[in-house]
């Protein structure tokens, strides 16, 4: 993944990296670029054609998928599923215009602050 800097906020751009860095950002380039091309040939197109909607929706398929692999104890399709949630929840945000290094911003702010720790901070200020 890469720095975080004052970009963060900016919508994906197709001219990111697409020979290095982390494959997650990798793939996200690869996905912008895939903005108005061709339904017939490519997957993310299409996704994209049909709206947030409809990716939203594959997102949850793919996430009971994983959840349901989940309860078993095949980790190779545990990955595969992971895999395909990933794919999908990068199409989601690159529909809305949402950057990866927004979220990788967000997991950052979060590193290092215990989960239980965090939800006592909550449930004080409520
Ligand atoms: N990582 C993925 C990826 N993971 C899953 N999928 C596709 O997600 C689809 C999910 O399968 P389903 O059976 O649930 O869906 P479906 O029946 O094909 O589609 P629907 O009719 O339900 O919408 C399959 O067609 C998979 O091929 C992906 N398609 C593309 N990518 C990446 O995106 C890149 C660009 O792909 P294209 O946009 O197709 O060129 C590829 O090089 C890959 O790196």
């Amino acid at each position: 993944m890469t720095a975080h800097d004052d970009s963060s906020e900016s919508a994906d751009t197709p001219q990111r990296a697409a020979t290095e860095g982390h494959v997650l950002d990798r793939l996200a380039a690869v996905i912008a670029s895939r903005h108005g091309g061709d339904p017939a040939s490519s997957y993310t197109a299409k996704l994209f054609s049909q709206g947030p909607e409809k990716i939203s929706k594959k997102l949850g398929e793919e996430a009971v998928e994983a959840v349901i692999e989940g309860t078993k104890g095949d980790r190779a399709r545990l990955a595969e599923e992971s895999a395909d949630v990933l794919y999908h929840m990068l199409v989601l945000w690159s529909a809305h215009g949402l950057a990866p290094d927004t979220v990788w911003h967000a997991l950052e702010k979060r590193l290092g602050t215990s989960g239980i720790a965090e939800k006592k901070a909550r449930d004080k200020q409520a």
